[in-house]
């Protein structure tokens, strides 16, 4: 959605890419009708000025002075959102050659089609263009104002209604006051009791939602939405297939106050066909499924213009996209809480989380650029 000419000549002509694999493991499989997610392997890039290395030109051996500018990008495909980790790595290595033989705008020429590629060399320039201009990066993205947080849901996967009681509470006791349910891994009675046990768990003063990745028919959907409309559920993510487009707009007509939210759609059918339809009321964004935080800025605007809400989630992503995704939220006017606090949902990470969460809230990072550093080991 973004033509390449967008890389900002600015950048130089100079560029060196350099690619480095990763594997994160989940703390625990994270249950969602779309499938389990265990881990999550993809890619970190950086990029820097040649000039600036040791030897002017020395290539990926030589090391970066420590003085130089370098951005950060993260690639971590993910299976159903994005291409394969092999076409993302694929795509990556055509990037390293082009941005050095050809410049950025040939970079991201080369990645247009592989969305998790592109996620990580747009995010990686844009973070080597707002670092040089001293400026954090969601200010970069186009926020004219300085934006010190914005609100997260914490992200609950399937569990009994029990423990969903519990993971809840214990949400909402680390200082979340939206926190989203996955649901569509058993019948709808099953999801409507978790659903209640969560709401006797924490009041009605907590914001909740529910994201069925696509499980439901449309009959299922509409006995769930009556059942959450009575217990004050916030929005319906993706009640029915991508491809049910006008299933969906009807659905609005009987969800009461629940809003129907499109995810997985919107990759399927864009922002045009969403709005000519009436399909969504709220439209979730993620940058790694779009091809970068300056697309998915973009469609932010673009689904405001219709009167749609965009919204931000990672894919459980490292540090890097994680953070990326905070200053996307930064950068959208009104945003409302995002799918960003999925930190903990992983055992490990790239580097040192610069992002702190309070009272429900991630503090966005004010120093130059996404604000991550030590995630490129020597
Ligand atoms: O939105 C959140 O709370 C976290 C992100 C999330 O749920 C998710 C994570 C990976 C893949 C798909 C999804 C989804 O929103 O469907
Ligand atoms: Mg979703």
């Amino acid at each position: 959605m973004t033509s390449s000419e967008d890389a900002d000549p600015g950048l130089g002509d100079d560029l060196a890419l350099e690619i480095r694999s990763f594997s994160l493991s989940l703390a625990a499989t994270l249950e969602t009708a779309g499938g389990p997610i265990e881990s999550r392997d993809g890619f970190l890039v950086r990029v820097y000025d040649r000039a600036a290395t040791d030897g002017g030109g020395g290539d990926s051996e030589s090391g970066v002075p420590a003085d130089a500018a370098v951005g950060y990008g993260e690639a971590t495909p993910l299976a159903g959102w994005t291409e394969s980790h092999d076409d993302c790595e694929a795509a990556l290595e055509r990037a390293r050659t082009a941005i050095r033989n050809d410049g950025p705008a040939a970079a991201l020429a080369e990645v247009e089609e592989q969305v998790a590629a592109r996620h990580a060399v747009s995010l990686a320039l844009s973070d080597l263009q707002a670092s040089r201009a001293a400026t954090p990066l969601y200010r970069h993205l186009g926020q004219e104002s300085m934006i010190g947080r914005v609100r997260a849901n914490a992200t609950i996967g399937d569990a009994d209604p029990a423990e969903t009681a519990r993971l809840t509470r214990e949400a909402v006791e680390r200082g979340f006051d939206c926190c989203k349910l996955k649901v569509g891994l058993r019948d709808i009675e099953g999801d409507v009791e978790r659903v209640r046990s969560a709401r006797e768990a924490v009041g009605d003063g907590v914001e909740l939602r529910v994201d069925a990745n696509e499980a439901w028919t449309y009959e299922e959907a509409e006995r769930a939405l009556e059942a959450f409309d009575d217990l004050e559920v916030s929005i319906l993510e993706q009640p029915l297939p991508a491809g049910a487009l006008e299933g969906h707009a009807a659905l609005r007509d009987v969800s009461g106050d629940v809003a129907v939210a499109l995810d997985e759609g919107l990759l399927e059918h864009g922002v045009d066909r969403i709005c000519e339809t009436g399909a969504a009321d709220v439209v979730v964004l993620k940058p790694m499924a779009l091809g970068g935080v300056d697309v998915a800025r973009e469609v932010a605007a673009w689904v405001s213009e219709f009167g749609l809400t965009p919204l931000v989630t990672t894919t459980i992503d490292g540090v890097v996209a994680r953070t990326g995704a905070v200053h996307l939220a930064a950068a959208i006017p009104d945003v409302p809480a995002c799918g960003l606090a999925t930190a903990d949902l992983l055992s490990e990470d790239l580097g040192r989380d610069p992002v702190v969460f309070e009272k429900g809230a991630a503090l966005v990072p004010q120093a130059k650029g996404i604000g991550v550093e030590g995630v490129w080991p020597a």
